[in-house]
């Protein structure tokens, strides 16, 4: 990348235009500070003369005096007003960026890390400080000093003035060359630092897989690799920083140099006086302030754009409407009917069709259950459902109307969706069940408690219902997890119940626990069950046997045993070590040979 895209600078504007007034006053107390401090050579030079010519100095001193802590109080209250917009400003960005966040579609976030995507928000959005400020006002506030400082030494000297401007004209030069390695390196530094906190997310998110795996060194060492290539990238940068940075002092140092040898001589032929060359060298040192801000604006606002990018990346992708306001007319509670007709879908142009013309019905009210083995397309069925995806031929209708027609926000709120695995949150139980509900009351929370058969488990807790539960709901057992899900979605009074039954073995207290919980729930709503367990298949209405892509069979658990080689076979094997989980002397070794998904 060696010149920002575009796109960044209209992101960035879209970024500083709401705080321009903020940033002008910053930087307009920055200008009359720093102008204070552009008079001080004159007076200097004035205090010179007054002293060569004999007559007092206290007056002058006493300006020189009262301009130093003018300039100083004003260009402190310039700085605190830009870092104070500047902070506002990656406060926008970073809320921006989360409202974004969560209403990403379930593809693009499919590609992305999580890890990346924190990184953005946190590390990348910080970057835009620095651009705010000295990136943009500082360099502009500079721009008029230089201008300002200039015009001056043209005044005192034109000559000096063009010796000088040889000097700065090469350092321009040097930064132009510098200026994209800046920018590359900071890009790939922040890209690295992304890759860093994907992968340490990635350990975290399976911190006890990665222990029981005996993983942590090589985990450690992953994230170490990366936090070693963003350090590369970082030095690079600071290398090249440096470099911009040494330039400008040099070419200061060589402009004093170059001044005070055809000054001196100029001097010594008498046609310029001592005051004016002392004066002349005092506004060469004030140009090094300019300079370097300009440097280092130009430096900040090569990070900044860079950071940009990847911000830009978050904001240019499609986000799904934001959800209106709920309506106060009572939410339509009646179980629903659910279609899908000729269903085609694939994850991608270069994955293989994941269904492959799927139509059934699930009839409003009762229980439908989903079987086949892994892979066969059951959990995309519910993901096409949620619409996460959108099939790419056929429709899908929820009671006659297609899911396409509806608003998004309808369709999530008819639906309660149990996820296989991690369907418990970080948080107390109560804020568990009140996820996808949160304005529940606590008669309906005991109701469901009551159904979920999770009032036993309420009771054991030691703080009931405010017990935190664990980071993805570790203290809690598989079955009662599963549970508190189906509790959770059940506050939200859902059409359709979408319960795709974790594979896990459930001891039989659990499984039995789990058949009742989904009969009880199956009377008052409909639900769409993907089925592990013999107990869920016998109990449902109707089951759909799905094979790569395709329903093979729909029928009773009488008639699929009867008629369906795939199913009875399911039977024999898969639901069967199910139904011996349930006998009281559960046989550990059937269990084993339970062949999951
Ligand atoms: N997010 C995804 N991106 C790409 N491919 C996917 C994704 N999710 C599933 N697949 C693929 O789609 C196919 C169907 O997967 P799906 O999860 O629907 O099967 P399943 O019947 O639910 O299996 P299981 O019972 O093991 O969960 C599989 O080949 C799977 O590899």
């Amino acid at each position: 990348m060696n010149a920002p895209p575009k796109g960044s600078w209209r992101l960035l504007l879209t970024h500083i235009r709401p705080q321009k007034w903020k940033l002008a006053l910053g930087g307009l107390l920055g200008f009359v500070g720093g102008m204070a401090g552009l008079a001080e050579p004159l007076l200097a030079k004035s205090v010179i003369d007054t002293f060569q010519a004999g007559g007092s100095m206290v007056g002058p001193i006493l300006v020189l005096t009262v301009l130093v802590l003018v300039g100083a109080v004003l260009g402190a209250l310039g700085a605190y007003v830009l870092e104070r917009t500047a902070e506002t400003i990656v406060l926008s960005a970073r809320l921006r960026l989360v409202s974004r966040m969560l209403r990403l579609r379930v593809p693009d976030v499919d590609r992305l890390k999580p890890g990346d995507l924190l990184s953005r928000v946190t590390a990348d959005s910080t970057l835009l400080r620095a651009v705010c400020t000295s990136g943009v006002t500082e360099a502009i506030t500079a721009s008029f000093m230089l201008i300002g400082c200039i015009a001056l030494m043209a005044y005192m000297d034109a000559a000096l003035l063009g010796v000088t401007l040889i000097v700065l004209v090469v350092v321009g030069g040097i930064t132009a060359v510098v200026m994209p390695r800046i920018s590359r390196a900071t890009t790939e530094a922040q890209t690295a630092l992304g890759e860093m906190g994907a992968t340490l997310d990635r350990s975290l998110q399976a911190f006890r897989t990665v222990k029981a795996a005996g993983a942590e060194q090589r985990e450690t060492d992953a994230v170490r690799g990366v936090a070693r290539k963003a350090w590369r990238k970082g030095v690079t940068a600071a290398g090249w920083t440096a470099l911009a940075g040494t330039s400008t002092w040099l070419a200061v140092q060589l402009s004093f140099l170059a001044v005070l040898g055809v000054g001196g001589m100029r001097v010594a032929s008498g046609s310029l006086e001592v005051s004016s060359l002392i004066a002349f060298l005092l506004y060469l040192f004030y140009l090094t302030g300019p300079i370097s801000q300009l440097v280092n604006g130009a430096t900040q606002l090569q990070t900044g754009l860079a950071a940009i990018a990847r911000l830009r990346e978050i904001e240019d992708l499609p986000a799904e409407p934001v959800a209106p306001v709920e309506s106060t007319s009572p939410k339509n509670t009646a179980p629903a009917a659910v279609t899908l007709r000729d269903v085609h879908f694939q994850y991608g142009d270069d994955r293989s069709p994941a269904l492959n013309g799927v139509s059934f019905t699930a009839p409003a009210g009762g229980m439908t259950a989903l079987v086949g083995p892994s892979g066969a397309g059951k959990s995309t069925v519910f993901a096409l459902l949620e619409r996460f995806y959108e099939p790419n031929e056929g429709a899908i209708d929820l009671d006659g109307r297609p899911l396409t027609e509806m608003p998004m926000s309808e369709l999530r709120a008819a639906l309660g969706y149990v996820e296989q695995d991690a369907p418990v949150l970080a948080g107390t139980l109560r804020d568990n069940l009140l996820f996808a509900n949160p304005g529940a009351g606590e008669d309906e929370i005991a109701d469901v408690l009551t159904r979920t058969q999770l009032n036993d488990l309420v009771a054991r807790l030691p703080e009931g219902l405010e017990t935190a539960v664990g980071h993805r709901g570790q203290m809690l057992s598989g079955g009662e997890r599963q549970r508190v899900a189906i509790a959770r979605a059940l506050l939200r009074k859902p059409r359709l119940l979408l319960l795709d039954e974790a594979t896990s073995q459930l001891d039989a207290v659990n499984e039995l626990r789990l058949r009742d919980v989904i009969e009880e729930v199956a009377g008052t709503t409909t639900v769409l069950v993907i089925a592990h367990r013999l107990s869920t298949v016998t109990t449902a209405d109707r089951i759909v046997v799905m094979e790569a892509g395709q329903v093979r069979a729909v029928g009773s658990h009488a008639e699929l045993l009867d008629q369906d080689d795939l199913y009875r076979e399911l039977a024999t094997t898969q639901f069967l070590t199910n139904a011996e989980a349930m006998a009281p002397a559960g046989d550990k070794q059937a269990k084993a040979v339970q062949t999951g998904g």
